[in-house]
C-alpha cells in the first residue's frame, strides 16, 4: 500500500512519465465496450507518428498474410484494440523518456527488458492455453516497471544510488522496500490507475515481483507468466548462462521441458529485432542457441551430481541412523556388566517360547542358577571383584549356550537359562555340565587368591508341552527349585516336571 505522503508527493510531481491525450483517450475508448473501431482509430489519427507506428506494426512479417495495409482502420482491424493499445503505451513512453538522460539508469537496457518480458509472458500465455490474455498480459508486462521511472521521476536523488548500486533487479526491489517501504511494482500499478488502464493491467503490475504459484487457476496462471517474464528478462540480458538456471527454475510452471523452453526463446528472439525496431529500441546481445544448449546441460549435469551426493550423504544417514538404532536395541535387550541378556527380554522370549512349546506339543525347560554366598566375595574382595566373577560366569554360560537356548541375567547374582525342546533329562544334562565347568573353574584372583564360586540350580522342565498352564507358574517353579536346592546346600540342582513333583535333586 502507497503511503498517504508517498501518494501526497506522487499526485504534485509533475515530471512522472505521462501519455498523449490521443494515447489515453484510446484507453478509455479501448475499456468501453460500446466504442466502435472508428472512434478509436479517429483518436489515433490525431497523432501523426503513432498512427505511422501503428501502420508499420499491422505490416511486419507477423501480421502481413495478405496485402500490406495503407488504411490506420485496417491496420488497427489486423492487429487488434489490445495490440494497438499496448503499442500506442510503449511508444509513448518510450518517446517520452527518449531524450532523457537519467543518470544512473540504463534505459536502452530498462526498454529491452520490458520487450522482452512483453513477448516472453505472450508466449508463455500461450503454452497454457491462455489466448486470450495475452494481449493484455503483453500490454502488463511491458509496462510492469514503469515505478522505475516513476520513483525515479519522484525522487531521483535518493533512486539513483539505490539502481547504481543494486547487482540485479531483486536487489533493487530490496532496496526500494527498505528505502520506501514498497517497491516499484506498487507504485507502477499507481501509475497505470492514473492511467486509467484496465483494472487487470493494473492488478497484474502490482503482482509482477510476487513468487510463482503451483495454482492452477486461469488468474493464477496469468500472473504466472508475468511474473515469469521478467526472471526471464533480466537472464536473457545477463547471458546464456544466467538464462539456462532461469530456465530451470521455471520449466515446471509452464509444462515444457529445457528444449522446449530453449526454442521458445530462440524464437521470441528471432521476433525481437522487428519489435524492437518498431518501438525503436535497440536489440539486445543475441543469444547462442549452441552455447545455451551447452549451459543448460552442464547445470543438469551439476544438479545430478548433488542429486547423486545427497543420495549419498541421506543413505550415510540412513547407515547411521540404523547402527543407533541396532546399538539401542542391543542396549534395550542386554546386561551392560556381563554382556548377557537382561531380565526384560529374557521374559519376553520366554513368553513366546513357553507359547510355541504348548502350541506344538514340544518340551521346554528353565533354569535358575544363583551364585552361592557370593554378598562375601563382594565383602572380603570389593564389589570390582564380584563384578569379576558375575563376568566370568556369564562367559561360561554364554560359551555353553549354543544354538536356540538362552541365558540372561535375572537380576544380581541370579540367571536364568532357557532350554528349547530339551526335557527334563537334558536339561539335566546340560546343568551338570554348566556345575562341571564352573566348578573348575578360577572366576578371579584377589589378592593372590583364585577365586572359584558354585552356583544352586532349578530346573522346571514341561514335556510335551503340557503340565504348567503358563509361563508365570513356569517361573515360579523353577525359581522356588533353586531355592530348595540352596537350602539344601551349596551347588544342588532341583528339577521338576510340573508344579508340584520332584524328579531329582
Ligand atoms: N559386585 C556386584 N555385586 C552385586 C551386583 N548385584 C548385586 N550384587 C550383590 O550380590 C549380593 C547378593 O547377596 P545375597 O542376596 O545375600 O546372596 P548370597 O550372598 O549369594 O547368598 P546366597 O544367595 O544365600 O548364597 C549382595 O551383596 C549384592 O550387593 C553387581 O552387579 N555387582
Amino acid at each position: 500500500m502507497l503511503s498517504y505522503g508517498l501518494r501526497q508527493s506522487l499526485e504534485q510531481c509533475n515530471s512522472l512519465p505521462s501519455l498523449p491525450t490521443a494515447v489515453l483517450r484510446v484507453i478509455e475508448l479501448a475499456k468501453d465496450p460500446e466504442s466502435s473501431i472508428q472512434q478509436i482509430v479517429a483518436t489515433l489519427g490525431t497523432d501523426p507518428a503513432l498512427s505511422v507506428r501503428v501502420l508499420s506494426l499491422a505490416n511486419t512479417v507477423y501480421f502481413t498474410r495478405t496485402a500490406p495495409v495503407e488504411e490506420l482502420h485496417q491496420a488497427v482491424s489486423r492487429i487488434g484494440v489490445e495490440r494497438t493499445l499496448s503499442m500506442a503505451l510503449g511508444c509513448s513512453l518510450i518517446s517520452a523518456t527518449d531524450n532523457r538522460r537519467l543518470p544512473g539508469m540504463d534505459l536502452e537496457r530498462y526498454w529491452q527488458r520490458s520487450l522482452i518480458c512483453a513477448l516472453s509472458a505472450k508466449s508463455l500465455a500461450e503454452t497454457l492455453g491462455l489466448e486470450s490474455e495475452g494481449g493484455a498480459l503483453y500490454t502488463a508486462s511491458l509496462l510492469q516497471d514503469i515505478g522505475m521511472l516513476a520513483l525515479y521521476a519522484l525522487d531521483a536523488e535518493r533512486y539513483r544510488p539505490l539502481l547504481e548500486n543494486a547487482m540485479d533487479h531483486g536487489a533493487l526491489i530490496d532496496a526500494e522496500r527498505e528505502c520506501y517501504a514498497l517497491d516499484h511494482a506498487e507504485v507502477g500499478a499507481w501509475l497505470a490507475a492514473r492511467w486509467n488502464l484496465p483494472q487487470r493491467t493494473i492488478e497484474w503490475i502490482a503482482h509482477s515481483h510476487a513468487e510463482l504459484t503451483s495454482a492452477t487457476s486461469r488468474e493464477a496462471q496469468a500472473r504466472n507468466c508475468l511474473i515469469a517474464s521478467g526472471r526471464l528478462a533480466d537472464a536473457w540480458l545477463e547471458g546464456e548462462a544466467a538464462l539456462s538456471v532461469a530456465i530451470a527454475s521455471l520449466e515446471s510452471y509452464f509444462g515444457l521441458n529445457t528444449p522446449d523452453m530453449i526454442s521458445k526463446i530462440m524464437s521470441l528472439q528471432e521476433q525481437l529485432p522487428s519489435v524492437a525496431a518498431l518501438y525503436e529500441v535497440s536489440v539486445p546481445q543475441p543469444l547462442d542457441a549452441n552455447q545455451l544448449m551447452f549451459e543448460a546441460k552442464l547445470l543438469l549435469a551439476e544438479k545430478n551430481a548433488r542429486l547423486q551426493q545427497d543420495l549419498w550423504r541421506q543413505q550415510q544417514e540412513i547407515e547411521a541412523l540404523r547402527r543407533q538404532q541396532e546399538a539401542l536395541n542391543h542396549q534395550a535387550r542386554v546386561d551392560p556388566l556381563t554382556n548377557l541378556y537382561n531380565r526384560r527380554y529374557m521374559e519376553q522370549r520366554l513368553d513366546s517360547l513357553f507359547q510355541q512349546a504348548r502350541a506344538h506339543r514340544e518340551s521346554l525347560s528353565l533354569v535358575f542358577i544363583d551364585l552361592d554366598r557370593f554378598k562375601d566375595i563382594n565383602d572380603e574382595f570389593g564389589h570390582t571383584i564380584g563384578d569379576e566373577v558375575l563376568k566370568g560366569f556369564a562367559t561360561i554360560l554364554a560359551d555353553m549356550l549354543k544354538g536356540d537356548n538362552l541365558a540372561g541375567r535375572y537380576g544380581g547374582e541370579e540367571f536364568i537359562v532357557v532350554l528349547p525342546e530339551a526335557d527334563s533329562e537334558m536339561a539335566c544334562q546340560r546343568v551338570s555340565d554348566i556345575r562341571r565347568q564352573l566348578e573348575g573353574k578360577v572366576l578371579a584372583h584377589a589378592r593372590g587368591v583364585p577365586i572359584r564360586v558354585t552356583a544352586s540350580y532349578g530346573i522346571a522342565s514341561m514335556e510335551g508341552g503340557e503340565q504348567f498352564t503358563d509361563v508365570d507358574e513356569l517361573i515360579e517353579t523353577a525359581d522356588q527349585c533353586m531355592y530348595r536346592s540352596k537350602r539344601l546346600g551349596s551347588s544342588r540342582v532341583i528339577a521338576v516336571t510340573s508344579p508340584t513333583s520332584e524328579v531329582g535333586a
